[in-house]
């Protein structure tokens, strides 16, 4: 039974066992020997569950965390949370369905209630956009006229495959004719070349720079004769290795001011709120074209915690606090000081 029985060889101080269904991938990047062992600490185990395993065979766990997906694993997820209501599953599949279709995504952000009067004349929206589903309507005038060139055209699906992440900057209505929809046409919106990253674990939040796209300058846009769309995937998780430009690019990195922290964290609580998720992070650019004006482009659930500066202390104290959820005596030392952690 997972909650609350001590667990054998437990010994004086009570241990919790967390597992982890993660792809191998994001295993590999985010159960850090540094991340088990602050953790162990604390008093919480680590453990891989096997998704093809029934999940009342593995366990005895006190919180699950997630980023896999299929019928199969969600009918496992449902199974147990009937049997272990009390038992934290990190996120629920339904909440994090939202995520992958890129129109859902940023409606969400379109709905936010943060009270803006608090932030001076900062403002965040997202870039205009409409979705796309077949070939005919790339060619509907009616369609296109509501957005100004350039527009970057996204998959409509986000769901972690690496063709989800392929996308295009479109310079021109030619360029549309490359596209295979279902896809998102969203205005590209001069930025500076630089994207904030607003990671969210809990009531955590931490934005760090990123290398963005260069903007695009006009003299490109009326150069007839150069190409209509341009291919990329995934800039802002590029590998560091720098070419003189990217060089150059990283010093407008450091130069960038950071939007204001009790703006971000109202935005991200506010997001929080009403994804009902736990772990995700947006992707913010500062709209060159209107002073403080800032529009999140795009959201991910269970992103690369490891990239994130003391990403153990911040998942150790998350995880801390989801194991405690429903504990009846208020604890009043909640941060103790960690133990074994070499
Ligand atoms: N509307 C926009 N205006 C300007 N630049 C944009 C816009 N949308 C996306 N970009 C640029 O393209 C990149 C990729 O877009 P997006 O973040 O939507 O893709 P993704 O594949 O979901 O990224 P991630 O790896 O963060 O999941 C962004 O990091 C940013 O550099
Ligand atoms: O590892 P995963 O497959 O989860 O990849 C995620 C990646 O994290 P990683 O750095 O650990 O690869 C994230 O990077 P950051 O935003 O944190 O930079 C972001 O690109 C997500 O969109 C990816 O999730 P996906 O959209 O593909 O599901
Ligand atoms: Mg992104
Ligand atoms: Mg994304």
């Amino acid at each position: 039974m997972a909650g609350d029985e001590p667990l054998p060889g437990d010994g004086q101080r009570r241990r919790y066992l967390i597992g982890y269904a993660l792809a191998p991938k994001k295993q590999q990047s985010f159960i850090q020997p540094s991340l088990v062992s602050r953790a162990a600490g604390r008093g919480m185990d680590l453990v891989p569950v096997d998704p093809s395993r029934p999940l009342p065979e593995q366990g005895p766990f006190h919180l699950l965390i997630h980023k896999l997906y299929g019928e199969e694993w969600r009918g496992q997820l449902d199974a147990f949370s009937a049997a272990h209501p009390a038992v934290p599953v990190v996120d629920p599949p339904h909440a994090i369905d939202r995520l992958h279709n890129r129109i859902s995504m940023l409606q969400v952000v379109s709905e936010l209630d943060v009270p803006l009067h608090a932030h001076h004349h900062h403002t965040f929206g997202i870039p205009s956009q409409v979705v796309v589903y077949d070939a005919a309507a790339l060619s509907d005038s009616g369609l296109l006229a509501a957005l100004r060139f350039p527009l970057i055209a996204k998959p409509l699906v986000a769901d972690g495959t690496a063709k989800s992440h392929k996308m295009s900057l479109v310079y021109h209505r030619e360029g549309l004719r490359k596209l295979r929809p279902p896809l998102v046409l969203q205005e590209f919106v001069n930025h500076g070349g630089v994207i904030f990253k607003v990671y969210v674990v809990g009531a955590h939040v931490t934005c760090v720079k990123r290398r963005s796209l260069p903007d695009v300058s006009s003299d490109v846009l009326q150069d007839a004769s150069a190409e209509g769309s341009l291919s990329f995937s995934q800039v802002s998780n590029l590998p560091n290795e720098r070419t003189a430009q990217e060089y150059y690019d990283d010093m407008r990195l450091e130069d960038a001011i950071m939007p204001p922290t009790a703006f971000i964290n109202d935005i991200a609580a506010a997001l929080r709120r009403a994804l009902g998720l736990h772990l995700f992070n947006f992707d913010m650019i500062r709209d060159a074209r209107a002073g403080d004006r800032y529009l999140v482009i795009d959201i991910n659930y269970f992103p690369g915690y490891a990239k994130m500066p003391g990403y153990e202390t911040v998942l150790t104290d998350f995880f801390w606090e989801m194991v405690h959820k429903d504990d009846d005596t208020p604890n009043l030392n909640p941060n103790p000081n960690d133990e074994d952690v070499k």
